[in-house]
């Protein structure tokens, strides 16, 4: 089965209300009924995500973009798997590079993995999140800190849990820059990631499991990336506050 295009939007800390509702207002003037071909998550801040649910259009889905380690308890500010998945939101989005090397916020691998696998375990799916660093890059480190990244969450799940899991590879480099990853450069990495899950998880989560590339994707850009046969979406940040995230998902129909 060919493996369903995927595009998600991470807004990240952006937006008001009335932002917000000129998006979505600009959204639904321009989507009709929901094209099959392609499945789309929007990520809002937390406390968006209700506004934005009632406002969505019809057949895209809502997603957080973090989640408390485990159970719920005495955490402060902290938002647990169980109160997302209650509050009816599918998604979480975990590992963002972001959260892995910002300085105030410093997720190790092993609390992305915990994080993806707690997740899982109460209900919701998974976009997560690996990538490399520049420096990481210029010292040829590109598939070993992936594939570091990814194993560490891999050791924490079972083969089915995967069903449940899109990997976005997001190179720390592109995101936010304006600096995007070339096509090819995308694809040797999707193409090395693939072929590790194959190796360590099985070949038939390889061959089903989607893999976004994430880093100033473009209306501009989206296409030719979009044209490699190992990227399978877009993790998308700045452009998906703005009308141009309809031309990225558009892309879905060049694969
Ligand atoms: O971090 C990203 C999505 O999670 C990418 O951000 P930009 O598209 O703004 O580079």
């Amino acid at each position: 089965m060919p493996r369903k295009f995927f595009v998600g939007g991470n807004w990240k800390c952006n937006g008001t209300r009335e932002s917000i509702a000129s998006l979505l207002k600009d959204f639904n003037g321009a989507v009709g009924e929901p094209d099959l071909d392609v499945q789309i998550v929007v990520a809002p801040p937390f406390v968006h995500c209700d506004f934005t649910k009632e406002k969505l259009p019809k057949g895209w889905e809502l997603s957080v973009q973090n989640c408390w380690i485990g159970k719920g308890g005495a955490f402060t500010g902290e938002v647990s798997a169980e109160m997302i998945k209650d509050a009816g939101i599918p998604w979480v989005i975990l590992g963002h590079s972001e959260r892995r090397h910002l300085p105030q916020l410093k997720e190790s691998d092993e609390t992305v993995a915990v994080k993806v696998a707690y997740a899982l375990a109460n209900g919701l799916k998974v976009m997560a999140c690996i990538g490399e660093l520049l420096e990481e890059r210029e010292a040829g480190q590109t598939q070993a800190v992936n594939e570091r990244q990814l194993k560490a969450i891999a050791a924490k799940l079972k083969e089915e849990d995967w069903k449940n899991v899109v990997i976005a590879y997001e190179p720390v480099w592109a995101i936010g820059t304006g600096k995007v990853a070339t096509p090819e450069q995308a694809q040797e990495v999707h193409e090395h990631v693939r072929a590790w899950v194959a190796s360590n998880v099985s070949p038939s989560v390889a061959a089903e499991v989607r893999i976004l590339y994430g880093g100033s994707v473009t209306a501009k850009n989206c296409v030719e990336l979009a044209g490699k046969p190992d990227v399978d979406g877009f993790l998308v940040g700045g452009a998906s506050l703005k009308p141009e995230f309809l031309d990225i998902i558009a892309a879905h129909k060049h694969k």
